[in-house]
């Protein structure tokens, strides 16, 4: 047994993601749950809803994150990290306010939260912090006192993240026809957001040109391009490109869309590409459907031979990389000097959201950040 890990003054960790429905009957209180006054076209939720029919009415989202959550405790017991893993989701049962409830019972008063999602931007960080807010919120109206929750610092650039992924797509260059493997082009997919979300994501300085959202995952991509050609000896070709577009459709985008991109591929005589989701930590929905369903089936109407790269999903490295996080942010709350690890040109991001990163279009209270109103 190696010496324990400190995680003073946390006593516990919150694993918190965004739920998906475990059944047919489950997809349309799913649906509603997350477009809540998100202004959604009704066609596109039909569109979405029949993705989810596809799979049986069950996300992979939920068995991904319990795979996660073993591999967390596994990897925590093995290292003499004395620290709880709690899950919760936005969405979907089990629902944030009665996991962070259970956890107040059980005596937990100093949370870290790691949520699944590695990059800035309102939803994959902000809109979290406001669910925690809400659950903070409920839990004071019932007369709970209301635990201090911090959040662990975007993880995008982390080698734990980056690493599986870049043998992700080495494996799946491998898995390509010799004949084409050599001239594939490397397409990095990541969630379409609005143009002006992607503007306003990260600190205020980074705002503009698509904001850290952006910037951050064209990092990622450079790193896994440049250590795929050292690995390989092979230059591939790269670019950053989009998925999973909702909204309504005046309402700009980032772009260009997976599919498009495939297509301008094969008009340009490229003779296959590798799709890489480094925009998702596991495989969700978005990957199971919009990239193996949907990207694949214009990719075989083109004739252009594609593979998809795996997400990192309970990865033990991934596992090691939130250890690592979990130690340093520890030792930041004990007024401890750190060497955050972080790859690429970026830096290692900040431990806790400034005021102005991410901001809704309509303000609301969001925890964990430093215009959190709670402590
Ligand atoms: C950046 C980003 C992430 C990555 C960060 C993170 O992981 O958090 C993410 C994750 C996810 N999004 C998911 C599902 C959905 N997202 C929707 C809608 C939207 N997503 C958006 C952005 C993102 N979404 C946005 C700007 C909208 C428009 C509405 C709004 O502004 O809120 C809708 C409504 C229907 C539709 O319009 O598509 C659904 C069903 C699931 C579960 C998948 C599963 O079941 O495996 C996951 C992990
Ligand atoms: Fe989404």
């Amino acid at each position: 047994m190696p010496d324990a890990l400190d995680a003073t003054p946390y006593d516990a960790l919150l694993l918190l993601s965004f739920g998906g429905p475990e059944g047919p009957d489950d997809v349309v209180p799913f649906l509603e749950n997350v477009t809540r006054g998100r202004g959604i076209p009704k066609e596109r939720l039909k569109e979405v809803g029949q993705h989810y029919f596809l799979f049986g009415g069950v996300s992979p989202i939920n068995d991904q994150n319990r795979a996660l959550l073993a591999a967390l405790r596994k990897d925590f017991a093995e290292h003499g990290l004395d620290l709880p893993v709690y899950w919760g989701n936005r969405n979907w049962a089990p629902y944030l306010t009665d996991t962070l409830r259970d956890m107040v019972r059980d005596g937990r008063r100093r949370i870290l939260v790691l949520a699944t999602s590695a990059y800035a931007s309102y939803s994959g960080c902000r809109q979290y912090r406001e669910n925690l807010a809400e659950a903070l919120a409920t839990l004071e109206q019932e007369g709970l006192e209301p635990p201090r929750v911090d959040k662990l610092r975007h993880y995008f650039n982390h080698p734990g993240f980056v690493e599986p992924m870049t043998d992700g797509v080495i494996e799946a260059l491998a898995d390509l026809p010799e004949d084409v493997r050599d001239g594939a082009h490397l397409a990095f997919t990541t969630h379409s957001i609005p143009t002006s979300a992607a503007d306003t994501s990260g600190p205020v300085e980074q705002h503009g040109d698509g904001g850290a959202y952006v910037r951050q995952h064209l990092d990622v991509a450079r790193l896994i391009a440049d250590a795929v050609r050292e690995r390989t000896g092979v230059d591939h070709p790269w670019q950053l490109v989009y998925q999973s577009r909702s909204g309504a459709p005046h309402i700009p985008w980032l772009e260009p869309d997976i599919c498009d991109h495939l297509q301008e591929c094969h008009a340009a005589g490229v003779p296959a590409v590798v799709m890489a989701p480094i925009g998702f930590v596991s495989d969700h929905m978005e990957v199971k459907y919009d990239l193996d369903t949907e990207a694949r089936a214009k990719a075989e109407e083109l004739g252009l031979p594609v593979r998809r790269s795996a997400t990192v999903g309970a990865d033990p490295r991934f596992a090691a990389a939130i250890r690592d996080l979990v130690v340093e942010r520890a030792a930041v709350a004990r007024g401890q000097d750190v060497t955050p690890c972080a790859l690429g040109t970026l830096g290692p991001s900040h431990h806790v959201c400034p005021v102005g990163c991410c901001p809704a279009r309509q303000a609301r209270p969001a925890a964990a950040g430093a215009d959190s109103p709670y402590a």
